[in-house]
């Protein structure tokens, strides 16, 4: 079980992949965890107006989030809380980093390597054959395969896991091995710079023979970061290290980061991890349930492998929740256990077919359908398609592969960048906000979204 510090950062990293940015920055960013008591989690915001904005649009979905992470039902709280900081909205400065991560600088997660993370146990299907492939390569050749390796996929499905199988397989050759989240290493660098230590930091990140580096994305709009992170790869590429990166998306969707440093990401090899298929998904479950030592018939491992599509994570959280329903009620395991066991995993969808909003959406703006679907990426047809999904994803609140695919087959990071636009442009561009706002009274009636 995670502690509930990591715990909340994982919910912010997720809501950062989930929610539009200008969203997240606005109500989400400079939340604070505060308290955590009874399964409730007390977290801090700037004033009344988020508090209400989040109690309405979030609570559920939070809580969710952190039910899954922790593995036992948690609820959240949001209360009113004068931070003595400004939240720092502009980034771009290293003092302005500092009073945003200072909070953060205690909270050190995943630092070192988890012997549970291994190749061996590490499930291979057609989604994540190639990064497997390539993480094996790059374990058994380190800096001679492929130089970077950046792996890209969606929450929960495995990237840190490969990670720590690299150092975990490297670091029983001896190598020296260094496992971190970009977060980590914004953090030591914030430090580093406070207390005069820049010169220790560097050489601790140059020596290693291989760098793990989780979650790249943290550091896009990191200025200062993402200059000390330029010197880092090279020093160590230069000196023939190797380097493993993981990123929600792949380098030329981070919209924020700096030119040389994405080309550089696309020097080696660039793999993504894709949701597992059905076959997978089951073969995960059984995996994890001998290695928990439990039989579970393989109707149950079924039912949960379809019922919780996107995420791992999810995926095993379902199984030990299920497990432990059996064997808190003293029930076997029959569907019905595993049905009232999952009720409240099962993701909010509304009622409104993904077509209905696809047809809606391009009558508005005199296109047509097949037009939505299609490969042609001129402005008069990308936009359209684009406010098509972020209704989708804000208001429908269906994921972003099921929005893909209802799109013609599109990538999750395409649409996760479609919606971050649309937010964008809902700020800036009046005329474009009332025609969304009008869509999305006439697809889905008033609703308290936060237009
Ligand atoms: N192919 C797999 N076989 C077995 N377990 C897996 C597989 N892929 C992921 N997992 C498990 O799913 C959980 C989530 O994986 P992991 O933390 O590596 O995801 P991630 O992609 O790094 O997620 P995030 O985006 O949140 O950082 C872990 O417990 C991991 O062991």
């Amino acid at each position: 079980m995670m502690n509930p510090q990591s715990a909340w950062q994982a919910a912010l990293g997720q809501l950062q992949m989930e929610m539009p940015k200008a969203n997240f920055d606005t109500w989400v960013r400079s939340t604070e965890l505060i308290n955590y008591e009874k399964n409730t989690f007390t977290v801090g915001v700037q004033n009344a107006y988020a508090r209400d904005w989040l109690d309405t649009r979030l609570t559920s979905t939070v809580s969710r989030i952190l039910t899954g992470l922790m593995d036992s039902s948690q609820s959240v709280n949001f209360v009113v809380w004068q931070k003595n900081i400004e939240p720092a909205v502009d980034e771009a400065v290293i003092e302005n980093e500092i009073e945003e991560e200072q909070r953060e600088i205690e909270v050190r997660t995943n630092r070192t390597l988890n012997p549970r993370y291994t190749f061996d146990s590490f499930v291979v299907g057609a989604s994540n054959r190639l990064a497997h492939a390539a993480s094996l390569a790059v374990a058994e050749n380190p800096a001679r395969a492929y130089n970077p390796l950046f792996l890209y996929g969606g929450v929960g499905l495995g990237k840190t896991h490969m990670l720590q199988a690299i150092g975990n397989s490297t670091n029983a050759r001896n190598l020296s091995v260094l496992y971190v989240s970009s977060e980590d290493f914004t953090n030591d660098l914030i430090n580093a710079i406070r207390t005069h230590t820049t010169n220790q930091f560097r050489d601790r990140y140059r020596k290693a023979d291989i760098l793990l580096i989780d979650d790249i994305q943290f550091i896009a709009g990191k200025e200062s970061t993402q200059e000390e992170f330029f010197h880092t790869f090279n020093a160590l590429h230069g000196a023939n290290k190797q380097l493993v990166i993981s990123s929600d998306r792949p380098p030329k969707a981070m919209v924020t980061l700096e030119e040389r440093l994405r080309s550089r990401f696309e020097w080696g090899l660039t793999v993504d991890i894709q949701p597992p298929d059905l076959e997978t998904r089951m073969a995960i479950l059984r995996s994890k349930a001998e290695r928990a030592g439990r039989r579970v018939p393989n109707e149950i491992i079924e039912i949960i492998a379809r019922q919780i599509q996107s995420n791992i994570r999810e995926l095993e959280g379902a199984l030990t929740r299920v497990l432990a329903f059996s064997d808190l009620s003293g029930m076997p395991l029959t569907t019905q256990l595993v049905t009232s066991a999952l009720a409240d995993m099962l993701p909010q969808h509304s009622s409104m077919e993904p077509r209905q909003v696809v047809n809606t959406v391009a009558r508005a703006f005199g296109v047509t359908t097949e037009q939505m679907l299609g490969r042609d990426r001129s402005r008069g047809v990308a936009l359209p398609r684009q406010v098509a999904m972020y209704l989708l994803r804000e208001v429908a609140n269906v994921s972003l592969p099921q929005i893909g695919q209802a799109l013609g087959g599109r990538d999750h990071t395409t649409v996760m960048y479609a919606c971050e636009k649309v937010a964008d442009m809902i700020e800036r561009d009046d005329h474009f906000r009332r025609q969304v706002v009008q869509l999305r009274d006439q697809l889905f009636g008033r609703t308290p979204m936060a237009l």
